[in-house]
């Protein structure tokens, strides 16, 4: 019998026998074999060797087992289980912000006193590096920049009395402007049926657009003084469909048009489009149109050439994805009836909590060692924003740029590749449960959730029992609950942060408390949180399509304004654009020509790209000779 086995439990054929029991009973051999040498134990001797060497095969396989099983348990046990340790650790652990009404539970994280311990010096030098960054220090060294968007809601602490200068006009100018528009004062042109704004069409796009979604969709009443809507992209489709459902109110409609750049393409075509439907509607653009950008960019001078009804500056020391409590933020949120000052005191609050140099006591330091522990400083698992409320569907959006783009860095501040990040996605719940939880519970453990719960359910005296003793905002609280139990029984860890409601000031300090985690964060894991250099390349990589693009269309317009017609190959055309290496990207625009009705696929089809030959519809004789 041969004398090798391969490993007591592992699943190699030779452990499995060959020759089952047979039907009668009759006890087969089963053919395994043992490691050369070894013997069965002697108090099985006397037995037949089959049963013998089965009985310590079975031994061997429960041993194993109960080891497995055991290391099973440490795993779950990995995480405290015990009800009363848990409530312990809850209490003992618990933030609260008693003027904010907010609190930060991360008992569910699973972090050990040691952890906490050994960070304590990276967090120590976050904090003297965030001290340094608000006295105005190059923080984002990438760019030679300052950090100063925590200034913007306390603006003593601008290292300048004129930056202080700068902040509070820029803020007195964005309510003075509001108030004058929403009570009529400043009026839309005699080409309005009505004698007030009623609709702000917001065209710009990441932090030009995602934190103004996230406060008009939090915070917004549901009869607000202008009601918004955004274009956010460069998809006609999606323009059109902004600008159709404006209809006649286009003529009373407040363009508010929003780039720190003021030259991201996006949104610059989004300007040109709309601009266009003014035209066409007869209407005067610039007497509804506001620039939100950088002095002297492209977009300022635009609209200070054109005359626009109103010009608000972005300082370069604020950064797109935080932006929220500069003009970019607080003109939409003003227009549409929202207590901005009330944002930029939570806001404030946050920060001054933020700045507490006790792990333990600073809400934002908490965060980041929770991020640091679930995710190992690398990224290893994705950040899940499940808050419990419909008004707050955007935060996790808000949260994947502010996260992402200020985490998600190729290179470490020494030049190190590290390929850092941290994943954020997520929507809303309950809503949620029933879309990818599954998952969450059973499936691959590689994220961590963050719920986001609002105690308060409906405005006072408007609940309402839908069965006895229980309301729609009982069930929403017990799915929360339900669905963190449920989680964290199977050692899925979660944070959650507590507000008594969704109010401008709840609002504001939610966007403080998580610039600052990522600005603690960033520095515990040595990288610039300002610049993001990645994007660049994007937005480089486009433009150098566009540009091909161009160059097919000159050569297939010379092609088409020949007597007969000529159409081209794929490799014709790559040959003419001295690009043959660029034949794929070529296919690419011509078959998207082609389906906007720009080219004509004389021959073959797209699916058969190499059949194609191809001409433009119309030959253009100027750009002939252009
Ligand atoms: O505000 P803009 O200059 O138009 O930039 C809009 C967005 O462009 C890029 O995507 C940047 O990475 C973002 O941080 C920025 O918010």
């Amino acid at each position: 019998m041969a004398s090798s086995v391969s490993g007591i439990c592992s699943s190699s054929p030779s452990l499995r026998p060959k020759t089952p029991p047979s039907a009668a009973g009759r006890r087969e051999v089963a053919s395994v074999s043992f490691p050369s040498g070894a013997r069965p134990p002697a108090g099985d001797r006397a037995l037949p060797l089959s049963l013998s060497l089965a009985r310590s095969v079975a031994r061997e396989i429960s041993a194993e087992l109960g080891r497995a099983d055991g290391a099973a348990k440490k795993e779950k046990c990995g995480l405290e289980k015990d009800s009363h340790s848990l409530w312990r650790r809850y209490v003992d652990w618990l933030y609260q912000h008693r003027e904010l009404g907010l609190f930060l539970d991360v008992s569910r994280v699973g972090f050990t006193d040691e952890f906490v311990e050994e960070m304590e010096p990276r967090f120590q030098a976050a904090f003297k590096a965030m001290e340094e960054l608000e006295k105005g220090a190059i923080a984002n060294p990438d760019e030679g920049r300052m950090v100063g968007h925590y200034w913007l809601r306390r603006s003593e602490l601008a290292p300048t009395r004129t930056l202080k200068a700068q902040i509070e006009g820029a803020l007195d100018a964005v309510c003075n402007f509001a108030a004058d528009v929403v009570s009529g004062k400043i009026k839309p042109p005699a080409t309005s049926p009505v004698d007030r704004f009623t609709q702000i069409l917001s065209v710009g796009i990441g932090g030009s657009a995602l934190g103004p979604q996230f406060v008009a969709e939090a915070l917004a009443p549901d009869n607000p003084p202008l009601k918004i809507r955004f274009i956010d992209n460069t998809d006609p489709a999606g323009i059109d469909h902004q600008i159709a459902q404006l209809g006649p109110e286009l003529a009373s409609t407040l363009v508010i048009v929003i780039s720190k750049s003021g030259g991201t393409p996006e949104t610059r075509n989004g300007l040109l489009e709309v601009q266009k439907a003014f035209r066409e509607a007869g209407l005067e653009f610039a007497k509804q149109g506001v620039a939100i950008t950088q002095e002297n960019s492209l977009l300022d001078n635009t609209a200070r050439i054109e005359g626009w009804l109103a010009r608000f500056p972005m300082f370069d020391w604020v950064g797109g994805r935080t932006s929220e409590m500069s003009a970019v933020g607080l003109l939409p949120a003003a227009l549409q009836g929202i207590d901005i000052r009330e944002m930029l005191a939570g806001a404030s609050l946050m920060d001054e909590a933020t700045r507490t140099k006790v792990v333990k006591n600073n809400p934002a330091a908490l965060l980041a060692l929770c991020w640091y522990w679930a995710s190992g400083g690398v990224g290893s698992k994705d950040m899940v924003i499940l808050p419990y409320k419909d008004s707050l569907l955007l935060f996790s959006r808000y949260l994947q740029q502010l996260v992402m783009e200020s985490i998600g860095k190729e290179f470490d501040l020494d030049g190190n590749r590290v390929n850092q990040g941290l994943t954020v996605y997520g929507n809303k719940g309950s809503t949620d449960q029933h879309a990818y939880i599954q998952q969450l519970r059973e499936g691959v453990h590689n994220f961590f959730a963050t719920f986001v719960e609002v105690l308060r359910d409906r405005p006072p005296g408007h609940d309402w029992e839908l069965e006895p003793g229980v309301t729609c905002g009982d069930y929403l609280f017990g799915m929360l609950q339900g669905t963190r139990s449920a989680l964290y029984a199977n050692d899925r860890e979660s944070i959650t942060v507590t507000v008594e409601e969704v109010t401008p000031r709840s609002v504001g300090a939610l966007i403080a408390l998580y610039e600052r985690a990522v600005g603690i964060y960033a520095s515990i894991v040595n990288i610039n949180a300002y610049h993001q250099p990645g994007v660049e390349a994007g937005k480089k990589a486009a433009a150098e399509v566009l540009a091909l693009q161009k160059r097919v269309l000159s050569v297939l317009n010379e092609a088409s304004c020949k007597e007969p017609v000529e159409p081209l190959t794929l490799e014709e055309v790559a040959e003419r654009c001295h690009a043959p290496e660029e034949i794929e990207m070529i296919y690419k625009i011509i078959a998207h020509m082609a389906a906007n009705d720009r080219a004509i696929i004389a021959e073959g089809s797209c699916g058969s790209p190499r059949s194609i030959k191809v001409f433009l519809g119309e030959c253009n004789v100027d750009e002939l000779y252009a």
